[in-house]
């Protein structure tokens, strides 16, 4: 499971508020996109989820425990540029995170644990869509290859929650659909909590199964010191995405009922009514 708890959580640097009392469930292996104006503080968000940053006063907790204060590897991310590393091959980019993670474990990496990450590695790999590949260096990849590599380098580390900040801004559509296509299968296959930043509505619409949007209410500038960014809208997509479940067919709504992923609790949230129509609340209202 991979729930995350975000209770009154604030954003402060020196004088500037960039986050206000933000509070939000996140039910296990959601999908959610994060949307809203430049500099509102999304990213800001998602490196607290992170551990990069921490919180000026608020509680972050996955699964109902708080967040330890640093990086771990149960929270994978992907940036839109530079994930990866630039010196090492494909195959050494992917066997990074679990060699150290092993050398940290048994002192030193033994040849059968070693061969055991490159087997898992080339797999990753194979997975998406980078076999053949494994020899290359970054630089002689294709911005969306580079973008499958730090995916596949997230993932070995077999993450709870995968943050994505923007991960498929600088790609060209052709490209961004096929890359879109191969996150939806990982989402689907892997039993992982996804939450990414992104500036394409359509992208959020097409992945995941809510989009939560940010916005700052006040914003003149003599206020911009007083009030940070919340929660201005909390929209379920419909119909409902649940992981592993390819088609409503296969979704038991019922039990849905209690999942706040699916059902929201905010207000902004579109709630499925029951006899198979959307009802949409108003967001202030
Ligand atoms: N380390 C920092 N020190 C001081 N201010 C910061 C720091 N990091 C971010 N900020 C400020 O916090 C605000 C929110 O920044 P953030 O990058 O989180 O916004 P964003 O919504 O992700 O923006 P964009 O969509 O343009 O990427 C900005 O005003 C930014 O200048």
């Amino acid at each position: 499971m991979s729930g995350i708890e975000i209770r009154n959580l604030w954003k402060e640097y020196g004088e500037q508020i960039v986050l206000e009392n933000v509070s939000l469930t996140i039910a296990p292996r959601a999908f959610v996109a994060l949307v809203g104006p430049s500099g509102c503080g999304k990213t800001t968000f998602l490196r607290m989820i992170l551990g990069q940053e921490s919180a000026t006063r608020g509680e972050i907790l996955l699964d109902g425990k708080l967040l330890p204060k640093e990086p771990g590897p149960d929270r994978g991310v992907v940036y839109q540029r530079y994930s990866v590393f630039p010196h090492m091959t494909v195959l050494g980019n992917v066997m990074a995170g679990p060699e150290m993670r092993s050398a940290r474990i048994l002192g030193r990496r033994f040849g059968a644990a070693r061969r055991a990450i490159a087997d898992e590695a080339r797999a990753m790999l194979a997975e998406v869509g980078l076999a053949g590949s494994e020899d290359k260096y970054p630089a002689q990849l294709s911005g969306g290859m580079q973008q499958r590599l730090a995916l596949a380098q997230a993932l070995m580390m077999k993450p709870r929650v995968l943050l994505l900040d923007e991960p498929f801004g600088a790609l060209d559509p052709g490209i961004r659909a096929d890359i879109h296509a191969l996150m939806r299968r990982l989402w689907n296959e892997i039993e992982m909590t996804v939450i990414m930043v992104t500036h394409d509505l359509r992208e959020a619409f097409t992945l995941s199964t809510r989009i939560i949007a940010f916005e700052r209410r006040r914003d003149r500038p003599e206020e911009q010191a007083r009030y940070g960014a919340t929660i201005a809208q909390d929209i379920l997509i419909w119909p409902p995405r649940v992981a592993g479940r390819r088609t409503m067919y296969e979704i038991d709504l019922h039990s849905l009922r209690d999942d706040p992923t699916t059902m929201g609790q905010f207000a902004g949230t579109t709630r499925p009514t029951g006899d198979g129509h959307a009802q949409t609340y108003s967001a202030l209202g």
